[in-house]
């Protein structure tokens, strides 16, 4: 197990009135416990393919293949997609250096682009720029409705077409999206299929959301050359207390799901994940989408922040130190010590920080990530810690699978249907709408 998760500095016996009373967990951990019944039954059952997900390997040349195809003589690999058809995606990429602020601009050839909100300057800039005559696009969405990525699909054709390019749109783009059903429209595959882009099945059992440890995440992961083998074997790290049959106090991503539902209901209705990490920037982003379309629903649900350490210290934390305590914390840290440029002692002093002299950039980062836990609790404000020594693709896959069961058991628990997000629609109908009468 590569997370390693404490919830010391959560609990009012350490932390004081802020913190959560041992009887509120023991509450949570029993109607969780009831929870991961059902989780167990899904697993029998079939019910929820995404928990033999960690298991299955039979898929994973499939995928390869497809990646190989993509990366051979591309410069550029362009993902069209959006929330739980791009955030896995690019959560894996970060592990590369995908959208790390500075390090992503060095990223090896294929460069990979996710381009997962609609903004036309965007989109126009993108276009432009991109060597479209050794770039690849891929279409990614389950339903194959969405609205954005069949406009982003669209333009491209038509940019293609434009641009009189000599290979045919089979040769430079592929979809994924769930087959067709009967009777039904999939209107990316009626853009694409007619052109003879092949597809990759959307797996009909599993929602976006929770499709990183599909072909949706795993795709644009074996086009960054990552393991994806070995994120699979991490998910199953997340699960095995589950198949073992351990109790919710011994299950981690129990743990975590019984946490946020006491907090809940102690008044903290804003959980906010702070990591340490450049490489846990969009991992948070994901998490964000993930807890507020699983959980927001039959006035339910508390609200997920995204931050990131250092650098929100100096925008956050006043906030999280100063203003209400109504929130719930988790502070994520890496195994950074020891790591990066070392400061010369000289340089150090004349800086006026003798303290610096001899450290490593990651001695510091580790300090601040420790620091902001504990004083997080000092000041009663309750606070999970997970470190993962080593992020690699198996930890990154059990931080995945942690979170998404974390998630389905929360959801269970409050009984809310983790899996559907029936008041998005509402505002896409009359987006729809509005646009029908734009001259
Ligand atoms: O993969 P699709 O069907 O294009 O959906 C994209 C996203 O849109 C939503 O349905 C919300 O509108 C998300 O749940 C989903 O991840």
């Amino acid at each position: 197990m590569a997370l390693q998760q404490t919830i010391d500095l959560s609990l009012a016996s350490n932390i004081g009135g802020g913190g959560l009373p041992q009887q509120a967990l023991e509450a949570a951990l029993s109607v969780v416990g009831k929870a991961m019944k059902r989780l167990a039954e899904d697993d029998e059952t079939g019910r929820l393919p995404l928990l033999h997900m960690p298991r299955t390997t039979d898929d994973l040349d499939g995928v390869r293949e497809a990646a190989a195809w993509l990366r051979r003589d591309a410069t550029d690999v362009v993902f069209l997609g959006t929330g739980g058809s791009s955030l896995g995606g690019q959560t894996l990429a970060q592990l590369k250096d995908y959208a790390v602020p500075g390090a992503g601009r060095f990223t090896e050839s294929p460069r990979v682009h996710f381009l997962d909100n609609l903004d036309p300057v965007t989109f126009d800039h993108v276009l432009h720029k991109l060597p479209l005559s050794s770039t690849r696009f891929v279409s990614i969405s389950k339903s194959g409705g969405t609205g954005e990525t069949l406009m982003q699909t669209i333009a491209v054709l038509s940019c293609l077409e434009k641009a009189g390019m000599k290979a045919l749109p089979k040769e430079v783009f592929l979809g994924l999206s769930e087959p067709r059903k009967p009777g039904g429209r999939n209107a990316l595959r009626d853009l694409l299929e007619p052109e003879g882009v092949r597809f990759l099945e959307h797996h009909t059992g599993i929602g976006g959301r929770y499709s990183v440890l599909t072909n949706v995440g795993l795709l644009p992961a074996a086009v960054m050359g990552l393991d994806i083998g070995a994120i699979r074997q991490g998910a199953g790290d997340a699960y095995a207390p589950f198949r073992d049959g351990a109790e919710a106090k011994d299950a981690p991503a129990a743990l975590g799901a019984a946490l946020n539902i006491a907090m809940a209901l102690e008044g903290k209705n804003i959980a906010v994940t702070m990591a340490y990490a450049d490489r846990l920037e969009r991992f948070t982003r994901w998490w964000v989408q993930l807890w507020a379309e699983s959980i927001g629903k039959d006035g339910k649900g508390s609200q997920p922040v995204a931050a990131i350490g250092p650098v929100d210290q100096h925008s956050q934390l006043q906030l999280y130190l100063g203003g209400p305590n109504d929130k719930f914390f988790t502070v994520m840290t890496t195994g950074v010590a020891g790591q990066g440029p070392v400061m010369d002692q000289k340089l150090a002093q004349r800086a006026g920080e003798s303290g610096f002299g001899g450290k490593r950039i990651g001695d510091l980062v580790a300090a601040q990530g420790r620091a902001t836990a504990e004083t997080l609790a000092k000041n009663g404000r309750p606070t999970r810690q997970i470190h993962i020594e080593k992020l690699d693709e198996r930890a990154l896959g059990e931080l995945l699978m942690h979170y998404m069961l974390e998630t389905i058991l929360t959801g269970y628990a409050l009984g809310v249907d983790p899996f559907d997000q029936p008041a998005v629609e509402e505002g896409k109908i009359l987006a729809k709408e509005y646009l029908s009468q734009a001259k």
